[in-house]
């Protein structure tokens, strides 16, 4: 299935925007697995389980599981998410961005070895270093847009002389992943719940791709805000341009004891509750 079809039909499925972001960070595990990274995959396990009825898709961070040497954790992670969550997409976030030869690695790494249903990339290094993601059609492929740190700014913000209108590079992107960097319809942006006036631009720009908007909880980003700037449904209720809201360390570490997983459950329910008072 297309992850396009498969985010829609977890979005009906679920009736949710809020994507659950497993970056497990030892240290702030709970209880007696505080500090053992041997407990990163019981850690997000615990929380899929709590979490799978109430989200469009999840994120695991593949930094938190490489620094640890913990992969084959991440190979299990979502092995189960497949078992227990099998029609709620695995967005891999891993932000590679290289040129064409090693992208075609990083693809196989992220699509063939780990199974997601799409990953995150930097686009710095221009179209040849995300076309070789395109070809597993079914696959989709955030590009870095219009991030959620203060940073962000620094070069995503810089206007464009030699383009015409002089667009900010934000801008500039958002059109091309709307239009000729698309070729196969699998392409999404990443725009900041930090940032909702850049998210309204963005959508004004790129009406009908899916944008993961992370931002919300921890980095305070605003959840209404965000999807009324970026939501945007068809008559008949079916969403043309999707949000896709990413929480992470606020959901993980809603409680740092041993109902750590009611209480994510609580949070994710919260959020996806405001998310979606914000639409209707
Ligand atoms: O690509 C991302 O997911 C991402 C882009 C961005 O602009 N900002 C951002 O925070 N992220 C990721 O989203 C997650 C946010 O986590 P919390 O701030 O704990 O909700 C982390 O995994 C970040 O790496």
């Amino acid at each position: 299935m297309h992850f396009l079809d498969m985010l829609r039909q977890a979005e009906r499925l679920n009736d949710s925007l809020l994507c659950v972001g497993l970056d497990p960070d030892p240290e702030r595990l709970p209880g007696a697995w505080q500090g053992d990274a041997s407990r990163l995959f019981d850690f997000c396990a615990a929380i899929v389980d709590a979490t799978r009825d109430l989200v469009i898709a999840y994120k695991p961070q593949i930094a938190y599981f490489a620094a640890h040497g913990a992969e084959a954790q991440l190979e299990r992670l979502i092995g189960h998410i497949r078992r227990v969550a099998p029609r709620v997409p695995v967005i891999l976030d891993a932000k590679r961005g290289d040129i064409g030869s090693t992208a075609e690695q990083y693809a196989k790494e992220a699509f063939v070895r780990y199974q997601a249903d799409a990953v995150t990339l930097s686009p710095f290094m221009g179209f040849d270093s995300v076309e070789p993601y395109l070809r597993y059609p079914d696959k989709g492929a955030f590009l870095l847009c219009r991030t959620s740190n203060p940073g962000g700014s620094d070069l995503q913000n810089q206007r464009l002389a030699d383009v015409d209108g002089q667009p900010r590079v934000y801008e500039h992107l958002a059109r091309l992943a709307q239009g000729p960097w698309n070729t196969n319809g699998q392409l999404g942006l990443v725009v900041g719940a930090t940032y909702p006036q850049e998210i309204e631009r963005v959508r004004e720009l790129a009406p009908t791709v899916p944008l993961l908007v992370p931002g919300v909880g921890a980095q305070g980003g605003d959840a209404r805000a965000t999807v009324r700037a970026g939501y945007r449904a068809e008559a008949d209720g079916t969403p043309r341009g999707l949000v896709i809201v990413n929480s992470s360390r606020a959901v993980l570490y809603a409680s740092g004891g041993a109902d750590f997983a009611a209480a994510a459950r609580a949070a994710a329910q919260a959020t996806r509750d405001e998310l979606n008072a914000a639409r209707r």
